[in-house]
């Protein structure tokens, strides 16, 4: 990490005139180390509960782990089989009953085999969150996959039938002028992260209604497991406008409102009162807008970015994520940073994600170039974007404005043997791209033609990014294509795969380049730099951190992101990172003890540790009872 990160940082100085943050943040510091908040967890918990009603309260359920002292302090003898048993028995036995599905699948892992696994998980979320979120944690690899992408898309696809207990909060429609009372229905006095969803566009699986509520459950976990959030202060938002699903519309099972979506500004109306209402009880809240479909996502972005904690991880999580990646694929071909703006790129897919992408991708080739209006106009021309209806260029009709500035130039286009319209297979073949990329929610769109077509590129080691998910939405399998493109590629897809073996002991890696990489970083970042807004500096920081976070020798060896079984420390990395561009760009207001004056004190060391203790882990708090 270090050379490249200093490649990165001076290279960055030189072409991007980027902050000198580093600097700035550690000049201010004169000091050692210094002692922080009291690590999360170590203090007493003082509960008002007695009883039965703390077994059934998942936030301080220990089951048979409360001590004997414990059980006479809050009248819970007899109310528990005698064992007293430590929490890594627990875990061993709830382990050993999770595996055995394992053992009795014959076909290796399935659809409905994953399905069973998430109802295991989830009954133990409902009973005891401290030991969910230690198996989780200490299984990422194995349970991200279940809990998160891909098994949670069949999840909300089936949610109806799998709902049991309610998790998170709804707002409907019909609770127009409610909101703000209602919102102090939640239990909890502290929320630090919301992830809201109007279930209209969860992952490649189109419009789910309410169901989508999965999708926020599933981001939140990440949030705990990576990011430390404490379990108690987040909570999962389902904004119920209706749904215009036809299927679910007819469906007697289904938990949502049964009317076509509002739209326009009774829309925003509703979305407007949501965010008004938990700002008012939370003002300290952020909120991550998850799966809403394009057509609102940048609308509703705009509309609150500069008053409210919030961003759009599909839109902005997305674009920091691929552009880690596409710097990751420079440096996987041996060449300098600076040749990032003679990358050729093809997108496939130009809505709320491919269009993040492309903006992020095409300021950062400017802030290259110069940081010029020229730069940036010159930037454009190193992409082709291909939507459903094929190459996107100024003679498309009723042109999406968001997909205009990306539009190829008619002539510049006939001059490539291109028109507009044109297929992803004629553009691959006729550009040569170094980058092939996917957010089209289009399953195996990268074809066997496609990918023989990029067998032209005109790069030493291509890259392909089949982005979408879950993983029947990837655009390409691993397989297909290390076998058709060759063993020299860099690959990363949205959802997981398994690495590919090319014989001989090579392995073809397999990245996942999936925005769950920055987003627990960013909200984590935000939250304990106490910043008022989510800056594109801060976004921008965090892609970089992301970036300069493999070594070389990783990168090349196709290496670009992060094992998952790293993502709490990359996280760690990346909150870190942004904190130090909110305190370098003035919007650090501070957390907890460390307000802003001392937080501008701290160098780069003591912010890390400023992290690290602001970091909830899964350990049982003593419990001690006080009556309300
Ligand atoms: N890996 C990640 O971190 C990540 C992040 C965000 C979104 N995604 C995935 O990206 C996908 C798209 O998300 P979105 O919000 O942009 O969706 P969207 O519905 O807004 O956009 C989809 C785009 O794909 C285009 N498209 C459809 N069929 C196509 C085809 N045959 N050829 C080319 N383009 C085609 C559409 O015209 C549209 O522009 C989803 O599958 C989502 O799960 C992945
Ligand atoms: O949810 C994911 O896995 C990534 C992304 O947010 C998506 O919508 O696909
Ligand atoms: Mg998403």
């Amino acid at each position: 990490m270090g050379n490249f990160s200093r490649q990165m940082r001076l290279s960055s100085a030189m072409m991007m005139s980027l902050r000198s943050r580093w600097g700035a943040v550690a000049a201010g510091n004169a000091g050692g180390a210094r002692s922080f908040t009291t690590t999360e967890g170590h203090r007493p918990t003082i509960i008002h509960k007695r009883s039965l009603d703390i077994l059934h309260d998942p936030w301080f359920n220990k089951g048979t782990a409360f001590s004997m002292t414990e059980r006479d302090r809050l009248d819970l003898r007899g109310l528990l089989p005698p064992n007293v048993m430590s929490p890594e028995q627990q875990i061993e036995r709830f382990m050993a009953d999770l595996k055995r599905l394992e053992l009795s699948a014959r076909d290796g892992p399935s659809d409905p085999y994953n399905l069973a696994k998430w109802r295991i998980l989830n009954r133990l979320h409902d009973r005891n969150e401290t030991m969910y979120y230690k198996v989780l944690i200490d299984n990422i690899e194995e349970y991200a996959p279940i809990v998160y992408t891909p098994t949670v898309g069949l999840v909300c696809q089936k949610y109806s039938g799998l709902f049991r207990r309610p998790r998170g909060m709804y707002f409907s429609a019909a609770d127009r002028g409610e909101m703000m009372s209602m919102v102090y229905n939640w239990p909890s006095d502290q929320v630090d992260m919301i992830v809201v969803t109007d279930g209209s566009r969860i992952l490649g699986l189109g419009d789910l209604g309410v169901q989508g509520i999965g999708i926020a459950i599933g981001k939140l976990d990440l949030y705990v497991a990576a990011a430390g959030i404490n379990p108690q202060r987040v909570l999962p938002v389902m904004i119920d406008v209706g749904t215009n699903n036809e299927e679910l519309l007819k469906d007697p099972m289904y938990l949502g409102l049964q009317e076509h979506r509002l739209d326009g500004d009774e829309y925003i109306a509703v979305v407007d009162e949501f965010m008004e209402a938990v700002f008012t009880r939370w003002p300290h809240v952020i909120v991550q807008f998850e799966d809403f479909q394009s057509k609102w996502a940048f609308k509703l972005l705009q509309r609150y970015r500069n008053e409210y904690r919030m961003f759009n991880d599909d839109v902005q999580g997305t674009a920091g994520v691929a552009l880690a990646g596409l710097l990751g694929a420079v440096r996987a071909q041996g060449r300098p940073m600076i040749d990032f703006p003679k990358m050729k790129i093809v997108v496939a897919g130009a809505g709320s994600a491919g269009i993040g992408v492309l903006n992020a991708a095409r300021k950062t080739m400017a802030r290259m170039l110069g940081d010029t209006e020229v730069a940036f106009e010159s930037a454009r021309s190193q992409f082709w974007v291909v939507d459903a209806n094929g190459l996107i260029t100024e003679a498309r009709e009723n042109i999406d404005p968001d997909a205009r500035p990306f539009a190829r130039m008619v002539r510049e286009t006939e001059r490539q043997g291109l028109t507009e319209g044109a297929k992803l297979e004629e553009v691959v073949r006729q550009v040569k791209p170094d980058v092939l990329l996917g957010l089209s929610a289009c399953g195996g769109l990268f074809s066997k033609e496609v990918l023989e077509a990029l067998k032209g590129s005109t790069s030493t080691r291509p890259a392909i990014f089949p982005m979408s998910n879950p993983t029947k939405n990837a655009e390409c399998t691993p397989e297909e294509a290390f076998s058709i493109v060759g063993d020299n590629i860099i690959f990363a897809s949205g959802s997981p795969f398994n690495n590919v073996d090319l014989g001989n002991g090579r392995v073809g890696h397999c990245n996942q380049a999936n925005n769950m990489f920055l987003f627990p970083g960013i909200g984590l970042g935000t939250l304990i730099s106490g910043s008022k807004i989510i800056s594109d500096g801060m976004l921008q920081a965090a892609a970089e951190c992301l970036a300069a976070y493999m070594t070389e020798e990783e990168v090349l060896n196709g290496i670009i992101y992060p094992s998952i079984s790293r993502i709490r420390d990359i996280t760690k990395e990346v909150a870190a990172a942004v904190i130090e561009e909110a305190i370098e760009e003035d919007l650090a207001e501070g957390y907890r003890e460390m307000d802003a004056r001392e937080l501008q004190k701290l160098n780069k060391d003591e912010i890390r540790a400023f992290v690290a203790n602001n970091m909830w882990s899964p350990e049982y708090p003593k419990l001690v009872y006080k009556k309300d």
